[in-house]
């Protein structure tokens, strides 16, 4: 079957070339997909996390597929002292640091009351501290260095709008937005752009074994909810992240685009739910209205 039209990429060849790009959780799932993208763009690639094995196993598979330069570096964005040893380590392998993007995350689905405050904790660490310590390392050499940059921060629709029974990650996403918009502000004299992605579901391992776990996969269908009734597609991610990292979105700061289908505002519209009204139904609404 031939690939749709918005699963396949959309940049020029060598749109990125020259650019090194440091993907925090860069091993599995969205940050592979970006990170698969921006080497096939010509960008060198420092994917980071926890798991090293995983990280190193992803960085053979896409030099492989690719013929990119991919480095794996081992850190956990909520420790301060390993994301310098991140930055560090960029440095002495591509000699320069181009764009940050502020992927890695923690989430699961749990009524708020559940929660232990470890629980609390370590999604705010990981999603808002582990943000926050990337962009003050990597902002802070920038600074120095008198060099421009670019931030890229993952959100998620509810960043904006909160949601219930992910709140800690609802909290975290939207102190990260915050983040995203204040910086856009107050590092631009610094020539270094803000901006944020908003995702609405894009299946992958991490999120669905977190948030739609059984018996909820059975029962809850994820593109129900979205109007263009499908979900998100890696490459259409990747499309948009290669996008605003390049200097074709050199004008682009403080945004944060939604890519979601259009799920976010469909519970919010008051009438929405008339979508479930057959054609009868209206004509039988219609006539007792004109009565
Ligand atoms: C689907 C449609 C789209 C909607 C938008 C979705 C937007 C956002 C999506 C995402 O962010 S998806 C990303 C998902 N990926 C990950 O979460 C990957 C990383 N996650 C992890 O490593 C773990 O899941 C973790 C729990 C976040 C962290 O693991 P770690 O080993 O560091 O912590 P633990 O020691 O296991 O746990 C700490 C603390 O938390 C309690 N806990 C863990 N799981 C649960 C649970 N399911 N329910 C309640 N509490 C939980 C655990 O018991 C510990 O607390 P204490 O027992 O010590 O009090
Ligand atoms: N998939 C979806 O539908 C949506 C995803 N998002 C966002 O997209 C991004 C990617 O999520 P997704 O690909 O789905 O999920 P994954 O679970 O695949 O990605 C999360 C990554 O974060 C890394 N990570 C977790 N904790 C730490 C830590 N302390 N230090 C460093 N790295 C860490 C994990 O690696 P490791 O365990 O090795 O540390 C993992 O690679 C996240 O920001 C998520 O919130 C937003 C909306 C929807």
């Amino acid at each position: 079957m031939a690939t749709a039209p918005y699963a396949q990429p959309m940049l020029r060849d060598g749109a990125l070339d020259g650019k090194t790009i440091i993907v925090t959780g860069g091993g599995t799932g969205l940050g592979r997909a970006m990170t698969t993208y921006f080497l096939q763009l010509g960008a060198n690639v420092v994917i980071s996390s926890r798991k090293l094995d995983v990280l190193e196993a992803t960085a053979a598979e896409l030099r492989t597929q690719t013929g990119g330069k991919v480095l794996a570096v081992q850190c956990d964005v909520r420790k301060y002292d390993e994301v310098e040893k991140l930055v560090a380590r960029t440095i002495e392998e591509f000699g320069r640091i181009d764009v940050l993007v502020n992927n890695a995350a923690g989430n699961f689905i749990s009524p708020t009351e559940r929660l232990s405050n470890k629980a609390f904790d370590v999604i705010v660490d990981i999603v808002l501290k582990g943000s926050y310590n990337c962009t003050l390392a990597v902002g802070k050499h920038w600074i120095k260095e008198q060099q421009p940059g670019t931030i890229l921060n993952i959100v998620t629709t509810y960043a904006s709008v909160g949601s219930a029974f992910v709140v800690p990650s609802a909290t975290a996403k939207a102190g990260v937005l915050a983040l995203t918009r204040s910086l856009a502000v107050e590092w631009a004299k610094y020539g270094i752009r803000s901006v944020a992605i908003a995702p609405g579901p894009f299946p992958t391992e991490g999120a669905w074994s977190r948030l739609f776990p059984e018996p909820l996969a059975s029962k809850l269908d994820p593109a129900a909810s979205v109007p263009l009734k499908r979900v998100g597609s890696h490459q259409e991610l990747a499309n948009l992240a290669a996008f605003l990292v390049s200097d074709f979105a050199s004008y682009i700061n403080g945004e944060v685009v939604t890519i979601d289908g259009g799920e976010w505002l469909n519970g919010a519209g008051e009438f929405n739910k008339l979508e479930l009204l057959t054609s009868d139904m209206w004509d039988m609404i219609e006539k007792t209205m004109r009565r």
